[in-house]
């Protein structure tokens, strides 16, 4: 049985560039012949995501429009658009996450309360309002993919407020698969290793961790965009058809230890 994708409708959110973990989906799910529609959030994101795409054989006609998953109404006209232009879809990756940098490093308890909502805002409470968005236009057998890092089950310094958000994320995550499940709708989590990307510049000492990561990690090596890609394409294929509200660690095994 082959991963099954080349019918799929799948929307990518949060490329930023092309070390995005996104963009090591959306290229794992074009390679597999899915139909990707993407979204990018401010103005300044577009003309990079626009120049990744069109690099794509027949990435000119491919659909790329903005979304501000912290407006309700933008999310709300940004699925109504893709529904008139292409009908119903068959999957969401939600790799969107946002925490102010200075609350990215030091002691968690010097978060404050704005710093704390939005991160709950954008990292977190996202995916429930673009849940809510979609739910009436995905196929049957849809399925919604979001990211997550260990940070959120247990104390990574450093990570703080961004911990908390995707320990927000990670339960709203199986509470989404259990009003979705009977849709026939899946929902679940990618935790990924230490990855560079744009994203990572902003929590503090990442490089510590990477080595760390490295020398400890059951396969001793980092983990890449492409292998987090492959874990999305499966979870968005037929393969995964039993799956839903997990969360499936691609981080080299790093999350076993102590
Ligand atoms: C100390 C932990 C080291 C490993 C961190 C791995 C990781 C890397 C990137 C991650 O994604 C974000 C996304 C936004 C984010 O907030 C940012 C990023 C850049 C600038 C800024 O002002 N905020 C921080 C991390 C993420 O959730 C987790």
């Amino acid at each position: 049985m082959n991963v099954n994708v080349d019918n799929k409708t799948i929307v990518v959110m949060g490329v930023a560039n092309k070390r995005s973990i996104a963009w090591g989906i959306a290229t794992a799910l074009y390679q597999a012949g899915a139909r990707l529609i993407f979204t990018y959030a401010g103005e300044r994101m577009e003309k990079g995501v626009r120049e990744l795409v069109d690099g794509l054989e027949g990435g000119k006609d491919t659909y790329v429009i903005p979304c501000d998953v912290t407006s309700d109404t933008e999310i709300e006209k940004c699925f109504a658009d893709i529904r008139e232009k292409y009908g119903k879809i068959d999957g969401i990756a939600h790799c969107i996450a946002f925490a102010n940098k200075e609350e990215l490093k030091g002691e968690y308890l010097n978060t404050n309360r704005e710093g704390f909502l939005l991160a709950q805002n954008i990292s977190a409470y996202s995916l429930t309002a673009v849940a809510k968005a979609a739910r009436d236009m995905m196929n049957e057998g849809g399925s919604i993919v979001t990211l997550t890092y260990l940070g959120g089950e247990r104390v990574v310094q450093n990570y703080n407020v961004m911990g908390v958000a995707k320990a927000s994320l990670e339960a709203s995550v199986k509470y989404l698969a259990n009003d979705l499940g009977p849709s026939g709708i899946r929902v679940n989590s990618i935790s990924a290793g230490a990855i560079r990307t744009l994203s990572a510049k902003g929590v503090g000492d990442f490089n510590a961790i990477r080595k760390v990561f490295e020398e400890r990690a059951p396969l001793r090596r980092q983990v890449t965009q492409e292998e987090v890609g492959d874990t999305a394409l499966f979870l968005f294929s037929p393969l995964s058809r039993g799956i839903t509200g997990e969360n499936i660690h691609v981080d080299s095994g790093f999350h076993i230890l102590s």
